[in-house]
Parts: C-alpha cells; sequence; structure tokens
C-alpha cells in the first residue's frame, strides 16, 4: 500500500480496551466500532492470555475484511502474523521495530510510538509505516503514558517527513479537528469509543469530525 493510500486508512483508529469496555465483548466493541466507520481496529488487551488473543484476533480478522478496515495488533508482532493481521503496532518498551519488521516482513504495516523528536527520528529510521504520537492530552487509556505532549510534535514531524501520524491520547470530537489541522492523518482513541453508551453513535460523530477538518481550508498542506 503507498503512503497516501495507508494515510487515508488511517482516520480513525480504535484500539479495544476490556477494562473500560464495560462488560461488552472485544467483538461486539469492535463490530459497533467499524459499524460507525473505524477504519482501523488495534487488538490491545493487556489481560488476554497468548490463546485468548489468537482466538480474538481471528474473530477480528474476519470482522475488519468484511468492513473493508485494517487489523493491527499492539505489542504481539507474532500474533498479528499468526492471524493474519495487517500489521503490528510496538512502542519504546516493545519488540524493536527492526526486528518486529523482519517478522511481519515486507508488505504488512508496523506502527511504532513516538513522544519525543528522537524517539520519532529513530522510528522512522527504523523503517516504520506510521507513528503513533502521544499522549496528545491527558489520557485515562493508558496509565504509564506521561504527561500530555500537545500538537506540536505532529506539526514539527508533518513538516519534515511524509510517514503518517496518528495521534493519540486523551482524543475525543472536540479536540481532534486541531490536531488533524497540526498534520495528523489520523487519530486514534480508546475510551472516547470503547467506553461510550453508543460506540457506534461515537465512532460515527469521530468520523465526520476528522473529515471536516481534513477538508477544512486550514488544513496542514
Ligand atoms: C496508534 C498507537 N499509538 C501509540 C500506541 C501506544 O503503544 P505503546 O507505547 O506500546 O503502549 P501500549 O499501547 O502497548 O500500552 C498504540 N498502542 N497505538
Ligand atoms: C494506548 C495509548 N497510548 C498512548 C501514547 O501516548 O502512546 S495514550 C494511550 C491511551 C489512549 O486512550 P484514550 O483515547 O482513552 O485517551
Ligand atoms: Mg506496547
Amino acid at each position: 500500500m503507498n503512503r497516501a493510500a495507508l494515510a487515508h486508512r488511517l482516520t480513525l483508529h480504535v484500539l479495544t480496551d476490556r477494562e473500560w469496555s464495560r462488560g461488552r465483548d472485544t467483538v461486539t466493541v469492535a463490530r459497533a466500532a467499524l459499524e460507525g466507520g473505524a477504519t482501523v481496529i488495534q487488538l490491545r488487551d493487556k489481560l488476554a492470555s497468548t490463546r485468548e488473543l489468537i482466538e480474538q484476533g481471528q474473530a477480528l480478522r474476519e470482522l475488519t475484511r468484511a468492513y473493508n478496515a485494517l487489523l493491527i495488533v499492539n505489542d504481539r508482532v507474532d500474533v498479528a502474523v499468526a492471524v493474519d493481521a495487517d500489521g503490528a503496532h510496538v512502542g519504546q518498551d516493545d519488540m524493536p521495530a527492526p526486528l518486529a519488521r523482519q517478522i511481519l516482513g515486507p508488505q504488512r504495516i508496523l506502527g511504532v510510538s513516538a513522544g519525543t523528536l528522537d524517539e520519532a527520528l529513530g522510528a522512522i529510521k527504523d523503517g516504520a509505516d506510521y507513528l503513533g504520537v502521544g499522549p496528545i492530552f491527558a489520557t485515562r487509556g493508558k496509565l504509564d503514558a506521561g504527561p500530555a505532549i500537545g500538537a506540536k510534535l505532529i506539526s514539527t514531524l508533518a513538516a519534515r517527513f511524509p510517514t503518517p501520524l496518528v495521534a493519540i491520547g486523551g482524543l475525543t470530537a472536540t479536540n481532534a479537528p486541531e490536531i488533524i489541522r497540526a498534520g495528523a492523518a489520523g487519530i486514534a482513541v480508546i475510551t472516547a469509543v470503547v467506553a461510550a453508551d453508543d460506540i457506534t453513535a461515537a465512532t460515527r460523530e469521530l468520523l465526520t469530525t476528522i473529515q471536516a477538518a481534513k477538508q477544512s481550508p486550514q488544513a496542514h498542506p
């Protein structure tokens, strides 16, 4: 997939998280988000056994194909390959990106987290297909995320590099537009979607807001 196509498909990335799902199972949450227009489902379950993760991954693989959405597996590059996901996402404490790339091969998508310019430069050098940049705002979704960094890193990176940027951390329909205008290709959320009363409606609202921001004249060139 070329960069422009990938950037388009990264518009709205929903991370599963059973701790925030209010008793709803991962497949139910993902289906509702896909119905609302999520373009990526990231399987992120810090509690699951490997066997459970594989089962969830296989179910999400089928579902994401039916909705023409991407499936990314968080942390577990081996599981990403085993369930034939589109890719994997690794952070700064996870498998190093060059090893993840070896396992994923050249075709699958490799996402890497970056919270600083140095981390971003390293991830780009290591061949990340997209960067997960955050935490942009204060977040409830990741306890060890560190302090909010705001939009500056997004605008700096967008001005200098073509690698698509996915903003994460405290994103909502209210604050997403300014981050898209700063140059993010898309946003990633946990609580704004998976903890919502109506997951489909929350996803739809986010998607509409992001699409409008992408088309606004103030959008990043
Ligand atoms: C799109 C996206 N961006 C950042 C992250 C965070 O990854 P990481 O730092 O490894 O933290 P955990 O998600 O593993 O807790 C992400 N998952 N997705
Ligand atoms: C999983 C994750 N990674 C982050 C990072 O900054 O890398 S912030 C985060 C949690 C995002 O949850 P919410 O959308 O509810 O704020
Ligand atoms: Mg991780």
